[in-house]
């Protein structure tokens, strides 16, 4: 079965890619096309269910898998993609290092699930900024400035989700930073979290 995977001498890297399944609505259940094979592969079905047993085994199936750096299932809780995916990341900044965290997917696909979350399974940024503060409260030596905002790249429209009101947001030009958002610290493509010291 035909598989897409990173090159397997890349050891290191800066980019981690995470994939998350959430759990199917009940319109889509008669469309459950995808399997996590494990904590880094997912099966994509192929959705034409008329294939026959020899299209399949002939490879004349739309049938993937794709590899990422991790997979969650739809049991996954946000605190399980945290843990696994983002955690290290996020001690970095309180150390002086950039970091950026976005959800990127169609509409309806989990993002704003994924970065907000619910009281009971408290999302990417929440859990962030429990961290950052944690370690803040930790380091009695360093003075620290936090800022945080929360905007949404749409169609190539980019919206500050914290103030509505605004309308959309210019990039601008940033002499020391290079390319950065109305002067935010933070960008989001249709939900794209970014942590700067
Ligand atoms: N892990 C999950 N567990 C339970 N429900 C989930 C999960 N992820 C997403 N959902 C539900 O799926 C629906 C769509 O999710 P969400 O609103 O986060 O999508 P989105 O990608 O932010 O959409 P949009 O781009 O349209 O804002 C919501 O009802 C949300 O509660």
């Amino acid at each position: 079965m035909p598989s897409i995977s990173a090159p397997s001498s890349k050891k290191a890297t800066t980019l981690s890619v995470a994939v998350k399944c959430r759990p199917l609505t009940e319109k889509e259940r008669c469309r459950n096309i995808i399997r996590v094979h494990n904590d880094k592969e997912i099966l994509v079905l192929d959705p034409d269910l008329s294939k026959d047993y020899l299209e399949r085994i002939q490879h004349r199936t739309k049938q993937r898998t794709y590899a990422f750096d991790y997979a969650f299932g739809p049991s996954s809780l946000n605190s399980d993609v945290y843990k696994r995916s983002v955690c290290s990341t996020i001690a970095g900044v309180v150390q002086g290092l950039n970091a950026t965290v976005f959800a990127y997917g169609s509409t309806g696909s989990g993002k704003t699930y994924t970065m907000v979350g619910t009281k009971d399974d408290p999302g990417l940024m929440v859990l962030s900024l429990n961290t950052i503060f944690d370690l803040i409260k930790d380091n009695t030596s360093d003075k620290f400035e936090v800022t945080c905002s929360y905007l949404e790249v749409y169609n190539e429209v980019i919206y500050d989700l914290l103030e509505k009101s605004s309308g959309h947001l210019e990039l601008r030009e940033d002499p020391e930073q290079g390319i950065v958002v109305a002067g935010l610290r933070a960008i989001k493509v249709n939900t794209l979290f970014d942590l700067r010291n």
